[in-house]
């Protein structure tokens, strides 16, 4: 994975040239193989959303893929679990010697894999960690989006794709996978119940223009202005209230995470509770061994 603050260039983001922006850039790092990700990758994505997430100056993510591919010029967001890799229970991390080593035949690499450790399919927990951060996250779709990476556009809150190049496929079920979890559900949830079968069941190519008609993105946007318009909305986000912005996307999560979803939501109200007189009241007669005066407090209604 690669992990960028973006930084001014002074000319129309209000930001004197070489200060730091509040949005950040997460971008798949392997697109000679259509930035399928391993264990390892799955780990550095974790790690570089949940240092965006808490980072008190950052605004809004945005999740693309670097490109294009040095073989053939290929780009896409993401194609999913590496299938190279892939063991009976997961995706299974391959020794430090393999890493990288992108060239090596399918059976070269499987005797490298480290036997010791368990299969993976911690991209789950990515997808988790994606809806609990309480900041917009930006799919920015250079090409190819298929399998997991399909689910982590759907699991992004907004997305943009390349007119020309981006490509959606949703091939689970051609390789004895499936997402049963939000990269279905939440994708019925978006563009329709019989939308949504189609495109897990027929597994066919679908473009950006065709995914802007049915809801699956936000916008098709020439390739040039990709990036720009991922920038855009971004900046655009960081213009508005932090506390609205935060308590929307739990709100807007809160249905489909059910209990899981009302706990962010509902810890978010006890932070804004917490500043208020009438709670600090109650902290301060605990503390001063003597009863609360609600008083001041009227039963609101
Ligand atoms: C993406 C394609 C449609 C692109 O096609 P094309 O442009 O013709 O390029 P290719 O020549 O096919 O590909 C170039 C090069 O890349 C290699 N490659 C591409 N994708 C992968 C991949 N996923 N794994 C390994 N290698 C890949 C390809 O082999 C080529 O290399 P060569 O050396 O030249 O052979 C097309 O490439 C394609 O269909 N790719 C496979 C897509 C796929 O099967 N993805 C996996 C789906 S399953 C999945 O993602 C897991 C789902 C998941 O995340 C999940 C679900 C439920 C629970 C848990 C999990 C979880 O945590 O993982």
């Amino acid at each position: 994975m690669t992990f960028h603050r973006l930084v001014s260039r002074g000319k129309s983001d209000h930001t004197p040239a070489g200060e730091d922006l509040p949005v950040v850039r997460i971008a798949f790092d392997r697109p000679a193989i259509r930035n399928a990700f391993r264990p390892h990758t799955v780990d550095e994505l974790y790690r570089c959303i949940d240092a965006a997430r808490c980072s008190p100056d950052v605004a809004a993510i945005i999740l693309t893929g670097n490109g294009p591919s040095p073989r053939d010029g290929g780009y896409s967001f993401c194609s999913g679990g590496d299938q190279r890799i892939r063991g009976a229970a997961g995706y299974q991390y391959e020794s430090q010697e393999a890493a990288g080593d992108e060239d090596l035949a399918t059976d070269a690499r499987r005797e490298r894999i480290t036997k010791g450790r368990l299969g993976r399919l911690h991209i789950l927990e990515v997808q988790r960690l994606m809806r609990a951060t309480p900041k917009p996250i930006i799919a920015a779709v250079p090409g190819w989006t298929t399998g997991g990476g399909h689910s982590l556009m759907v699991v992004a809150d907004m997305a943009v794709a390349s007119r020309k190049y981006a490509r959606f496929k949703q091939v689970d079920a051609n390789v004895g996978s499936f997402d049963a979890g939000y990269g279905s559900a939440l994708l019925a949830r978006q563009i329709g119940d019989k939308r949504a079968r189609e495109i897990f069941f027929l597994a066919e190519t679908y473009d950006a223009e065709q995914a802007e008609k049915w809801g699956v993105i936000n916008r098709a946007v020439d390739h040039a202005e990709l990036e720009n318009t991922a920038v855009e909305w971004g900046l655009t986000v960081a213009g508005k209230s932090p506390q609205a912005i935060r308590m929307l996307k739990y709100a807007f999560n809160m249905v489909d995470d059910g209990i899981a979803g009302q706990q962010a939501f509902a810890g978010e109200a006890t932070r804004m509770a917490y500043m208020t007189n009438e709670a600090q009241e109650g902290r301060d007669a605990f503390l001063e061994y003597r009863e609360p005066d609600w008083s001041p407090y009227p039963y609101y209604f």
